[in-house]
């Protein structure tokens, strides 16, 4: 297993994507995320695992830009995109999910799925991404639907499609099978897994862990704001401080 400072080699390329370097959050005298070096090359799912209170949201949202860092510097295909706008990150190919639904209840699926869509599709080709869209999260048919009448699941594969909608290359998603029945959690997994032959990166904060072996090509834990290990799903799974700090709660899933 690598070390925290280790290099980090994806299964398809070595070139980082997105980068952190000593990243550091602080809420008052609550240090959140503690001087963390992290590494996602371009091509690869990874799942960031972690207790409850690791630090997981709040490194996210450092990556997104909703949060300042206190300290430390973060890096988008090599450039520092530390005190960047979340809007600029955006336009720059990041994605992201947060964990609370952001879809208009009232709007159908159709129209949710332009808001984001039109901003970054040519307006002739914007019905051929939408049906696109629609097909990959397996939501044709309930186009037309107010998104209210919709399952808990098929509005979060809907915000999966929304992220999608502006054809990002890097896709960040906080928690996105929470709620999930089993087999919605198994469909998201393939989700997810297709988005890859859409040439997406994907860093996924996740707590199921049967989700987590189903996807990633590596895991990061997250403990007390620190990058804990990092390696294989096999790897983490059978690491006995990553076990120790579940507090004897099994990470091995059923
Ligand atoms: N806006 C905030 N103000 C103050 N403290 C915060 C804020 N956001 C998070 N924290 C604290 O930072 C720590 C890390 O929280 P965070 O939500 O990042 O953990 P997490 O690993 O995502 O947890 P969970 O798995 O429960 O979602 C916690 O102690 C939390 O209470």
């Amino acid at each position: 297993m690598r070390s925290k400072q280790g290099t980090n080699d994806g299964p398809k390329t070595n070139e980082a994507l997105l980068s952190a370097s000593g990243l550091t959050k602080r809420f008052g005298g609550l240090t959140a995320v503690n001087d963390v070096d992290f590494r996602l090359p371009k091509g690869q799912i990874r799942c960031l695992i972690g207790p409850n209170g690791a630090g997981k949201s709040t490194f996210l949202k450092l990556l997104t830009g909703f949060h300042t860092p206190t300290d430390g510097t973060i890096y988008y295909k090599g450039e520092d995109i530390t005190s960047s706008h979340p809007h600029i990150r955006a336009k720059s190919g990041i994605s992201f999910k947060f964990q609370k639904l952001s879809t208009y209840q009232d709007l159908t699926v159709e129209q949710n799925l332009r808001i984001p869509t039109q901003l970054y599709t040519d307006g002739d080709q914007l019905d051929e991404h939408i049906d696109e869209l629609l097909e990959l999260v397996e939501l044709t048919d309930k186009r037309s639907m107010p998104v209210t009448n919709l399952s808990h699941g098929e509005q979060q594969w809907l915000e999966i499609a929304m992220t999608m909608g502006v054809e990002p290359e890097l896709l960040l998603l906080d928690e996105p099978t929470a709620g999930m029945t089993i087999d919605e959690t198994e469909k998201t997994a393939g989700l997810v897994r297709d988005l890859i032959d859409e040439d997406v990166t994907v860093l996924i904060v996740e707590h199921d862990i049967n989700f987590v072996r189903g996807i990633s090509d590596m895991v990061t834990v997250m403990h007390n704001g620190q990058i804990f290990a990092e390696g294989s799903v096999e790897e983490i799974v059978t690491h006995e401080g990553v076990k120790k700090i579940y507090l004897g709660k099994s990470v091995e899933g059923d």
